[in-house]
């Protein structure tokens, strides 16, 4: 048994777990040893040899301690407890009853969306998509999380969270003009923000706050199972998190699946079809639930989009005993990374992993996906309670935006860069065509 010593700036292998020994210990299937980097890493497309080893010591702490003070309890970081509250509370947001609510909502926030910022569609019809998507999953979580639909509050509650999002795996040094610093200011300013908005809310009686059927009163109506309810700077940080967790991640996988469709008319043409079939063709009528069923091939598409670019790159276990895999000892308590970037793109599993190819998710092929090898929202306990709500969200918009537009990018090779997330480096400009 090799006993594994770091050496400094080892490049780190991808390893293919063993299923059931690593599903004993509660991980994922495909883990990298996790060592992590302190700068911005651009890791695209080359997605298996980003991690390096940071001048012998293992770093495997600093990435949660980070994200603690600009985001204290996080949901993001290996907080267990924290973890098991937000899984309760949840549920009752985004169960399915709720869900059907929502796709109106959504829908509607979708029209006004592309009406106020698409189809004036700038000079020469050409618009910046990622940006304008974020303000479209910020807009549906302020108004599903929080009831904000006032567009200049929102504007006006956007700006700190790209700051905050920016730095939360940035270098933690926190000093005057650094990312972190920044970063850091900005949680603050978002959590007054949030403790008005809960102070206010309180004030109200409490059937006025049940009726609004948000997140936030579903918090402050929920109490745990001791009986009691949570405080408001709990609510205030798990609302920060579900905003940053809620919103980016949708919108990045929009983003991506306007560059493919624009790259592959072929597909953009199904995606069409399908989309003209929907509400039997009717148009101008608004999506109901049922309609979200008839979406199959969409949804293939946005699978396909997030194997190829999985909007979060992994995330943190811990060992919680020693272990043995592939000749390598993992000493207990030692943090692991595992990775969707390299385990989607494991030519076992998915052959020819750099071609986009959306039948892998038909029914035929779909069922033969190996477990654990497809995993842009995690997997085993701790998977990404939120992935119906986005799935809903990406269906919502690409529905309104395939009926109204074709469009072409603008900067025909864009880069993308990882920071953290996978992101076109000019935000994808594309030159809008309305359908005649
Ligand atoms: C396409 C959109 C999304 C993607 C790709 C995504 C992906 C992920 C991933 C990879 C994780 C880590 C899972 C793991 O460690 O096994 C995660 C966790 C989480 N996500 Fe998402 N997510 C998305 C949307 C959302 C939305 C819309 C919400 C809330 C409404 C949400 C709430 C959460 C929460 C609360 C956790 C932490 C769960 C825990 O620690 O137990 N996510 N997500």
């Amino acid at each position: 048994m090799e006993r594994w010593n770091l050496s400094p700036c080892r490049i780190l292998v991808v390893l293919p777990l063993s299923l059931p020994r690593l599903i004993s210990v509660g991980y994922c299937s495909v883990v990298l040893i996790q060592v992590f980097v302190t700068v911005r890493v651009k890791i695209w497309p080359s997605g298996n040899k980003f991690l390096f080893s940071n001048e012998n010591k293992l770093v495997h702490s600093w990435w949660p301690r980070n994200m603690e003070r600009v985001f204290p309890t996080s949901l993001l970081t290996s907080a267990k407890e924290e973890s098991i509250k937000m899984r309760k509370l949840l549920p009752g947001f985004i169960k399915p009853d709720s869900l059907r609510n929502y796709v109106g909502v959504m829908d509607s926030i979708a029209r006004e969306h592309l009406e106020t910022h698409w189809e004036c569609g700038g000079r020469d019809n050409i618009v910046t998509v990622l940006p304008l998507v974020k303000k479209f999953t910020f807009a549906v979580a302020c108004r599903l999380f929080l009831s904000i639909d006032d567009p200049v509050h929102i504007a006006r509650f956007d700006k700190p969270f790209r700051v905050l999002a920016a730095g939360l795996l940035s270098v933690p040094v926190d000093f005057p003009g650094t990312r972190f610093n920044r970063a850091i200011k900005a949680a603050d300013s978002i959590r007054r923000e949030i403790l008005e908005i809960i102070r206010r809310r309180k004030s109200v009686p409490t059937a006025t706050i049940v009726d609004r059927r948000d997140i936030l009163a579903h918090m402050l109506t929920t109490p745990d199972d001791n009986g009691n309810f949570m405080s408001e700077l709990d609510i205030t940080d798990k609302i920060v998190g579900l905003l940053i967790g809620g919103h980016d991640t949708a919108s990045i996988v929009i983003t991506f699946i306007v560059k493919y469709l624009s790259e592959l008319p072929h597909i953009y043409d199904k995606v069409l079809e399908e989309q003209r079939r929907v509400g039997d063709g009717k148009s101008g009528e608004m999506l109901r639930w049922e309609d979200m069923q008839k979406m199959k091939y969409t949804w293939n598409v946005a699978c396909e989009a997030m194997r190829l670019a999985p909007p979060l790159q992994g995330n943190f276990r811990e060992a919680i005993t020693d272990f043995t895999y592939a000749g390598f000892y993992i000493p207990k308590g030692w943090k692991l990374y595992w990775n969707a970037n390299t385990t989607h793109k494991h030519e076992e599993y998915f052959p020819e992993p750099e071609k986009f190819d959306p039948t892998r998710f038909d029914d035929e092929n779909g069922s033969s996906i190996v477990p654990y090898t497809y995993v842009p929202f995690g997997g085993g306990p701790r998977m990404c309670p939120g992935k119906e709500y986005a799935k809903l969200e990406i269906l919502v918009f690409v529905y309104n935006l395939v009926k109204k537009f074709k469009w072409e990018k603008v900067i025909p090779h864009e880069k993308i860069v990882v920071d953290p997330m996978p992101t076109p480096a000019n935000g994808l400009p594309v030159r809008l065509h309305r359908h005649i």
